[in-house]
């Protein structure tokens, strides 16, 4: 990535995974903490496309970043920020709170093939540069004593339709279709092709 980054970024993001793929990339960069909006967590606007939904909040997490970013009165820097949501058909499945969540998430999901969207923003010069990485999950049949282990592992917390491939569930995935580094959180391949277009944009 080097040989298009011309300085650090901001990765706008409380994930520790999304931190981990930039580094593993290469990018330099420094977390900004932003301060969550006060009310429901990424809400789902009523009639919103699943599809528009991950856009929309990769594209609010990046307006929220640029605003605290001048109320900090920090100068101007790239800022990149991600949202991955998990849908099956029509339907989202969001962050999952509890180890309920994580049981019914993963009922839902057992034996069907989902999809994951991660959508990237990167913020730079008043332009936000977007793109969305869309990966086709097949996870296998699950039994409840599989179930049941996932959910007692607590690693589903937190975590878009309540897994994480990277960890122990990835001994339920039997194949995936489109970026790994995606369904983790951050698709390598479009966010540096996204840094790229910014700076070529911006001379
Ligand atoms: C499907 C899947 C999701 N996830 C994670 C990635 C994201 O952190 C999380 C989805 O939540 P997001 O809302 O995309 O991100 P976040 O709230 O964790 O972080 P921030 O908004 O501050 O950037 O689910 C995995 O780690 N592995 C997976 O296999």
């Amino acid at each position: 990535m080097s040989q298009v980054q011309t300085q650090p970024i901001f990765l706008a993001s409380a994930s520790p995974r999304r931190r981990e793929l930039l580094t593993q990339m290469g990018i330099v960069h420094d977390v900004l903490h932003v301060p969550a909006p006060p009310g429901e967590d990424e809400p789902i606007l009523p009639g919103e496309h699943p599809a528009s939904y991950v856009r929309r909040t990769a594209r609010d997490k990046a307006e929220r970043a640029v605003a605290h970013l001048a109320d900090c009165g920090l100068p101007p820097r790239p800022i990149l920020t991600a949202d991955t949501t998990v849908m099956l058909g029509s339907q989202i499945l969001g962050k999952a709170h509890t180890d309920d969540d994580v049981r019914d998430a993963l009922r839902t999901l057992s034996g069907k093939e989902h999809e994951v969207h991660t959508a990237i923003v990167l913020a730079w010069q008043n332009r936000l540069y977007e793109d969305v990485s869309i990966t086709s999950v097949i996870m296998k049949s699950l039994d409840s004593d599989e179930i049941e282990w996932y959910a007692q592992s607590g690693e589903g917390i937190g975590k878009a339709g309540a897994y994480g491939i990277q960890g122990l569930a990835s001994a339920f995935v039997s194949s995936i279709n489109g970026s790994y580094s995606g369904v983790m959180g951050l698709p390598l391949f479009e966010t540096c092709r996204l840094l790229a277009r910014a700076y070529s944009a911006s001379g």
